[in-house]
């Protein structure tokens, strides 16, 4: 949460310590009714035209007053950053949005309007919040599982980091760290199910899908199906290293990001967030199994890969060596 807000923003939201922000709670709120906004999310995805119908009742995803609250709050801080001065700009992707504005203003193609700019923000924060966040749960979940596993990524970071901050260079030499990352992301998918719009009719298989129908395309299966992986259901890290990483189809590697022009746009910065936090926590927790976690997940129907019951693990601190 706070990196997201942070990176896009430029907002400072401490959302492990200040729990009453308004902007984390309201992005909490949001977030956890649009997991469970599921149904009508998939209805929606099989029939698109029943889309303005939902819309005439203000019934879609984001109607609620959560959204409104954060919507606004994004409204706030582009007319913010317009007001302010050349020598105050900040680095983050609400100035590169508010500039293509600035830039654009002779009302060419590219020019985005003040809608625009808020929807790109807005959508920029839902995506990039509990997707991270829960990779990293069901990282950690694993590492408790499979304790060898655990010991194996300790010790790549103590080797190759010793006590020193993560960066963007050092991440990179921790190929094991790389590897666990990618076989959570295959076994848990933050996100599912992506959808399309079929833009010509096609056969695929004997099945006709008709031009503009809606197409849903089932991430976490895929990324089981034997077909692409050996022992599918199996957490074994090792597939995503060196050789064996080659021999895998390359468009079900980056899968859990989708693919295609529309892939994740926060791909790298997550597989940073993400490969940060488990250098900062691994070095000094060991995660473990405890009597109420689950040997096997069990998910909600939901648009976000949701346990059905809270995953409660043991959390030991590391002896200093
Ligand atoms: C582990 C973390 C993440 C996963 C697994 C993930 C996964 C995905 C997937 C599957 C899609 C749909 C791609 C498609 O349809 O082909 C997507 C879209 C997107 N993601 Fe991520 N994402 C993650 C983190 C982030 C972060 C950190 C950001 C923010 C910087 C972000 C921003 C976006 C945006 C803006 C879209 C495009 C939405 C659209 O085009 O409608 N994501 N992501």
């Amino acid at each position: 949460m706070d990196v997201i807000a942070g990176t896009a923003f430029g907002v400072e939201t401490n959302s492990q310590t200040q729990d009453n922000d308004p902007f984390v709670t309201n992005c909490r709120a949001l977030l956890t009714k649009l997991a469970q906004a599921s149904k009508l999310q998939m209805f929606a995805t099989l029939f698109p035209v029943i889309t303005p119908l939902l819309r005439a009742f203000n019934l879609t995803t984001f109607s609620d007053p959560e959204a409104d609250f954060l919507v606004n709050s994004v409204y706030t801080m582009v007319d913010d950053r317009k007001k302010s001065t050349e020598g105050k700009k900040r680095t983050d992707l609400l100035q590169l949005l508010v500039d293509v504005e600035h830039n654009a203003s002779g009302g060419t193609a590219n020019q985005m309007t003040r809608e625009e700019i808020v929807g790109q923000g807005f959508i920029v924060l839902i995506a990039g919040f509990d997707t991270t966040a829960n990779t990293l749960h069901y990282l950690v979940y694993n590492l408790a599982l499979h304790q060898h596993v655990q010991q194996q990524l300790f010790q790549e970071i103590v080797d190759n980091l010793g006590d020193a901050d993560p960066t963007y260079d050092n991440v990179a030499t921790l190929k094991y760290l790389d590897c666990v990352v990618h076989e959570t992301l295959r076994l848990f998918p933050p996100l599912p199910l992506i959808n399309r719009r079929a833009k010509e009719r096609r056969i695929i298989k004997g099945v006709t899908i008709p031009a503009g129908c809606g197409v849903g395309i089932p991430i976490y299966h895929i990324l089981r199906d034997p077909e692409y992986f050996e022992d599918p259901e199996t957490f074994n890290p090792v597939r995503f290293s060196g050789e064996n990483r080659a021999k895998l189809d390359p468009l079900t590697v980056e899968l859990p990001f989708g693919y295609g022009p529309r892939q994740c746009i926060g791909m790298r910065l997550a597989l940073l967030e993400i490969k940060f936090a488990v250098v900062r926590v691994c070095r000094r927790f060991q995660f473990l199994k405890c009597e109420h976690t689950p040997d096997k997940v069990d998910f909600t129907a939901a648009s976000l890969a949701t346990p059905r019951k809270p995953i409660k693990l043991l959390v030991q601190p590391r002896k200093a060596t």
